[in-house]
């Protein structure tokens, strides 16, 4: 089901603290911030060519990754996406097999423009796994 790694997402405290150590120490191409209200974050995207690395910051009161900030404070890996080729699907499998869907259990629009869902961390093996669709 899961096809490529379409990005591994940081939630970091400051993002122009972050674009700034990304692009100064590591000479990573930054694109552009993008603010999310919808989603409570503001991101950027880093294209390394096999595959995306997604920066993360609060945007409003209500983000879904600030208690994640308070018990990282540094900030830290929080989530990793797999494209699907069809997200209803991937997630009638994954509720079949008990997973839960995190929000309304209803995809979203993402950052990139496409349908995406996140599943619990606590069903994957700690980790929090997004699904977004991407046409194969
Ligand atoms: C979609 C736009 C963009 C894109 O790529 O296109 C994005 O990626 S936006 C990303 C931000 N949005 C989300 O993360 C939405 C999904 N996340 C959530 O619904 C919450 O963050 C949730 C439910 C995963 C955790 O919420 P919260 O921390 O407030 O709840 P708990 O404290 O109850 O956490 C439960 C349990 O899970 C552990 N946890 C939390 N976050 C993570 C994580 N990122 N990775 C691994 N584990 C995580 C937390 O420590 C709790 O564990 P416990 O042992 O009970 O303490
Ligand atoms: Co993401």
């Amino acid at each position: 089901m899961i096809g490529r790694l379409n990005h591994i997402a940081i939630a970091v405290p400051d993002l122009a603290a972050a674009v700034e150590t990304y692009r100064d120490q590591l000479g990573a191409r930054i694109g552009p911030a993008q603010a999310l209200p919808e989603h409570g974050v503001t991101v950027v995207f880093i294209d390394t060519g096999n595959t995306k690395v997604e920066l993360l910051e609060p945007l409003g009161a209500a983000s879904p990754i600030a208690a994640f900030l308070e018990k990282n404070p540094a900030g830290g890996m929080h989530h990793l996406c797999f494209e699907v080729p069809d997200i209803a699907a991937a997630m009638a499998r994954l509720q079949a097999g008990g997973a839960r869907v995190l929000g309304d259990g209803r995809p979203r629009i993402g950052a990139h423009g496409n349908p995406v869902i996140f599943l619990h961390p606590k069903d994957f093996t700690g980790t929090l796994i997004e699904l977004e669709q991407v046409p194969a």
